[in-house]
């Protein structure tokens, strides 16, 4: 067995040869950001453009499937206690709960990401990021945030998705958001996102270099 360096995850030596090295050694992405700020937007186009390059990670949950969903394909779906096993063994570097239900990020959902020769995206929120940054992950981390909060605002209503209530409860998280992402060193890149095609355009500068570092590799494999 022999461990990963950055996320040290065992794997069987005969496994890691099959890999991609290239994939394992680029840094995960962490998005975080104010709900309605535009992470889901951009990082659709993202993997529209590059879908090649880039997946999530399947998160597991504790709670129970709905009609249609797939063990291992929108969640890995495990029992309360499964999930504090592994939990308290260090398998997760992110987890939350909530409606009574555990969710969490584990290492291996994220090593299998890199497996298949992409880099992973992680969309979490603040208390993720504060969890993740106490691992040995070491993800480039990225807050995108909208031009003020009147403009939240206003897309968040846009969306359709809010009563009165969940929008008063969206914005003040949204100020503890940008409070935090205020401080310095908090992320490694802060994305205004006002005119879509300019925020898009900035994410791409910032992955660029790592995009084409593994379409070469996967050329020179082919
Ligand atoms: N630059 C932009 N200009 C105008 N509208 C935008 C822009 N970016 C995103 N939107 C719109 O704002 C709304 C919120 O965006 P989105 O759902 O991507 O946010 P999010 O950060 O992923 O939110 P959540 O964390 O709640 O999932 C959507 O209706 C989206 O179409």
């Amino acid at each position: 067995m022999v461990t990963n360096l950055r996320t040290g995850v065992k794997l069987a030596t005969g496994i890691v040869r099959s890999l991609s090295s290239v994939a394992m050694q680029l840094r995960p992405v962490v998005f975080s950001g104010p709900s309605g700020s535009g992470k889901s937007t951009l990082v659709k186009r993202l993997m529209k453009e590059y879908e090649d390059c880039f997946a999530f990670s399947i998160s597991h949950t504790t709670r129970k499937p709905r009609p249609g969903e797939q063990n291992g394909r929108e969640y890995h779906f495990v029992t309360r206690e499964e999930m504090e096993k592994a939990i308290s063994n260090g398998e997760f570097v992110e987890h939350a709960e909530f409606s009574m239900n555990l969710y969490g990020t584990s290492k291996k959902a994220i090593e299998d990401v890199a497996s298949t020769g992409r880099i992973c995206i992680l969309d979490i929120d603040l208390q993720g990021v504060k969890s993740i940054k106490k691992t040995n992950l070491n993800p480039r981390y990225v807050f995108v945030r909208p031009p003020n909060l009147q403009i939240l605002e206003q897309r968040l209503k846009g969306r359709g998705t809010e009563t009165d209530e969940t929008l008063k409860k969206r914005l003040s998280t949204a100020q503890a958001d940008l409070d935090y992402a205020n401080q310095k060193g908090s992320y490694d890149h802060i994305i205004i996102n006002d005119d879509l095609d300019i925020a898009y355009e900035k994410l791409k500068g910032i992955l660029i270099e790592d995009i084409d570092t593994l379409r070469k590799d996967k050329l020179k494999q082919h």
